[in-house]
């Protein structure tokens, strides 16, 4: 099987150098001086076991392949914000033998939340689900970072919604030989509920910095909390806080790196990089969106993707906001009551 992996970034990058290492045939899709970088000075890979440099086929489109081959899996690791125009550009490209991408090869979804995944459904007729558990950082083009130990990264993977097959046996052994751990999992959709609820705390790292206060993280359980009530409401089974420990368990330890940032999640990343957009539609506004489905109010959630929002738009710094003042603005939010104001000043 060769890997296409569309967005070489933080988690593809990671997925995709990790791959090469173990012998697998990969390609990168990546754009601009990222594209440059890999091009000319190959993926540079910066694990606790050292900075690897991967020499590997990039391109910027399906053009640059010609047809593309029936033994292909397509990797979709864009944010979730990319996935449709990434979706749009790979589903038509032709395969060797007929047909397009879309029709004949398998996508794998390597992203948070499940929006890229109901959209893959739209158009491809094969999509696979993983809940990625990988801490990697995007640190300049041509350069990422991951910094588990004794794993890279945990990639619960299934046909989405559910299901397994054969394929999803395949990649799953080619990721077990890469430094991840890869149940194959006949309910990934549960796993990635699971996750979403974790990633729930991406905005907030993104707007007030780590979740490590106290008051951050009794913060960051009620916008949790929040988020489990309405999957309770719309029905939908997420793996629990202990199935999950007991999977992750010391699996993937972080060790410091050179370059990568405290905080660092990939909301935070987004921001610190000036991207100019941010996940948190696909991962707050899952909530908002099953909330006002499903008759629950949101209101944390509602505040956390909209403050988000506004810092990628504005490009303000990552964790610029004080917690104190976040947890004022979350007061208000829920009881509707604004807190008290400094004087007017005369
Ligand atoms: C849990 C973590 C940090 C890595 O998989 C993540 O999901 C993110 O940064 O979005």
């Amino acid at each position: 099987m060769r890997y296409i992996i569309i967005g070489a970034g933080a988690v593809g990058g990671v997925i995709g150098g990790r791959l090469a290492g173990s012998g697998r045939d990969v390609v990168l899709v990546a754009r601009g001086a990222h594209f440059e970088a890999l091009r000319d000075h190959g993926l540079r890979l910066r694990v606790p076991e050292g900075e690897l440099t991967h020499r590997l086929p990039v391109v910027d489109g399906p053009a640059a392949l010609g047809e593309l081959r029936p033994d292909d899996v397509l990797v979709l690791a864009v944010k979730t914000q990319d996935s449709v125009a990434a979706l749009q550009t790979w589903g038509p490209a032709p395969v060797t033998g007929g047909g397009t991408a879309a029709e004949r090869l398998p996508l794998v979804c390597a992203q948070n939340g499940v929006e890229s995944q109901r959209l893959a459904l739209r158009l491809f007729r094969r999509v696979y689900g993983v809940c990625v558990w990988l801490p990697s950082t995007y640190i300049e083009p041509g350069v990422v970072s991951a910094a588990g130990r004794p794993l890279t990264g945990i990639l619960h993977l299934g046909r989405h919604p559910h299901g397994t097959d054969e394929t999803a046996r395949l990649i799953a052994a080619d990721l077990e030989k890469s430094h991840f751990e890869a149940p194959v999992v006949a309910d990934v959709a549960r796993w990635q509920y699971a996750k979403l609820l974790a990633n729930l705390g991406n905005a907030l790292e993104a707007v007030a910095g780590p979740v490590d206060s106290e008051e951050a993280a009794a913060l960051f359980q009620r916008v949790r909390a929040e988020g489990a009530a309405v999957l309770d409401a719309a029905g939908i089974a997420y793996a629990d806080a202990e199935e999950q420990r007991a999977v992750l368990g010391d699996k993937v330890t972080l060790v410091p790196l050179p370059g990568t940032p405290r905080g660092g999640g990939s909301s935070w990343q987004s921001l610190t990089r000036g991207t100019g957009t941010i996940e948190a539609d696909y991962l707050n506004g899952e909530i908002t969106l099953l909330g006002r489905l499903h008759g629950v109010p949101t209101p944390l959630n509602e505040l956390l993707q909209r403050l988000a929002n506004t810092f990628a738009r504005e490009r303000r710094a990552a964790g610029s906001m004080p917690v104190g003042e976040l947890v004022g603005l979350a007061e208000e939010a829920v009881t509707g009551r604004r807190g008290p104001r400094p004087p007017q000043s005369a």
